[in-house]
């Protein structure tokens, strides 16, 4: 079947309502992050009331806003709807359009009718009767009404401008706006779990800039241009997010030459926490965030977290720590970030990695190593160095299938 183009999507909120005093606020918000990701359908125009947001057509096709519109967090359910004259023959017709598309075995039904204009010939109940007796006399094989507990509520609304329908609800995003909860910064690798990480995050209404350490030469081009990639894939909840590259090579090598190697990994993890931290306070974030979780490796051990939070007082937030490494695959699946993830370019990380980094390292030796280093000097260099870019939603980076071989052969 043809989709069927819609005139209008009324949009729900979701636990937004229970915000009090802050309503406005995540009402905006959601509002702006709905025209941002809508921002290139010229003719559409976004309504965000107190109770509902309202999302005008004006010819736009709507399957495809309505794919964007599912990405969108702080969205519970949203439904679309046609809009018809004020005529009862076109109301019929609009609802068995509705309906032929929605059923697909013995449902049961009801109507119900709004009226915000008063002078429209049928009343309310008048139309929950006469369209109901339409649609059963229409279907007689497949409907049957029920008016506590329907499969499908067609919804008629009567207003000045029209007559609008709707039947579908569909499943939106969930969460909270991204921009309601503050600004948090992201150490964002080419891994499966820290993409994750970052989803979940938006999904709670951080809005994040990506910090990404890499390293030249012992990193390519492609290593960089994957934790791109992957920012774009994660822009798309987000409209666009910043993504911040600093340069961590003379760190690691300087490390490398000067640290016992049971400790190479505790340092190197304090100096990417004090950089994300020392750009946290630049750019206003209030946390960091990572990908790590609960002793999937040498470094995510409560004592190795603690060894290296040390370095600051600033929250470091673990979005996913208490998911198993399958739950999390499940949701780089889903997020469309899984298969970029194990594209097989080397990270800084790996390359610099000891074969049997301490699981329990100890905070005092940490600290004693780190003074033979001169750390300020190493921070400052670091940060002179940092490019930051724009990332758009689905932005891409990557020639992959070329590079792929190249990188293979
Ligand atoms: N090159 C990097 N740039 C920015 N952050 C990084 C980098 N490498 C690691 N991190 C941060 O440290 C966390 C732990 O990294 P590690 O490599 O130990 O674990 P991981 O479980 O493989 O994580 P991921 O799958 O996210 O790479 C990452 O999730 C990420 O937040």
């Amino acid at each position: 079947m043809a989709q069927l183009q819609y005139d209008e999507i009324m949009v729900r909120y979701g636990e937004l309502s229970t915000k009090g005093r802050n309503k406005k606020n995540f009402i905006d918000r959601l509002g702006n992050n709905v025209r941002k990701a809508l921002h290139d359908f010229s003719k559409v125009k976004v309504h965000a009331n107190p109770d509902r947001l309202h999302i005008i057509l004006n010819g736009a096709d709507s399957t495809a806003v309505m794919k964007r519109l599912k990405l969108v967090f702080g969205i519970q359910t949203f439904s679309p709807s046609l809009r018809v004259e004020k005529d009862f023959a076109a109301v019929c017709q609009a609802a068995k359009t509705l309906i032929e598309k929605q059923v697909d075995r013995p449902m049961t039904f009801k109507v119900e009718t709004k009226r915000s204009d008063h002078d429209f010939a049928m009343g309310t109940f008048e139309m929950n009767r006469e369209l109901g007796g339409y649609l059963l006399q229409e279907f007689p094989e497949l409907l049957t009404v029920d008016v506590h507990q329907p499969d499908i509520e067609v919804r008629v609304e009567v207003r000045l401008n029209g007559i609008f329908l709707t039947s579908e609800i569909i499943k939106g995003a969930g969460g909270l706006p991204v921009g309601t909860a503050g600004k948090g910064m992201m150490m964002l690798s080419g891994g499966i779990d820290s993409p994750v990480a970052a989803y979940l995050a938006l999904k709670r209404g951080v809005s994040l800039e990506m910090v990404h350490f890499y390293s030249p030469p012992y990193t390519s081009e492609q290593a960089l241009a994957k934790a791109k990639e992957l920012t774009g894939k994660l822009a798309q909840y987000a409209g666009s997010i910043r993504f911040i590259q600093v340069p961590f090579t003379e760190i690691q090598e300087t490390v490398k030459e000067k640290v016992p190697e049971g400790y190479l990994m505790t340092v190197q993890r304090r100096f990417m926490l004090r950089l994300a931290v020392e750009l946290a306070n630049r750019r206003r974030g209030l946390a960091i965030f990572n990908g790590e979780s609960l002793g999937q490796v040498a470094s995510q051990t409560m004592e190795s977290m603690r060894a290296i939070e040390e370095v600051t007082n600033m929250p470091v937030l673990r979005p996913v720590l208490s998911y198993d490494k399958t739950e999390i695959i499940k949701i780089a699946e889903d997020i469309d970030t899984y298969e970029l993830s194990i594209l097989p370019y080397e990270d800084c990380c790996t390359v610099f990695t000891p074969p049997s980094p301490k699981t329990k390292p100890n905070m005092a030796k940490a600290a004693k190593y780190e003074s033979w280093l001169d750390v300020d000097g190493l921070m400052e260099r670091a940060l002179a160095g940092i490019q930051i870019e724009e990332i758009h939603a689905g932005q891409e980076f990557l020639n992959q299938n070329e590079d792929i071989f190249a990188e293979l052969l």
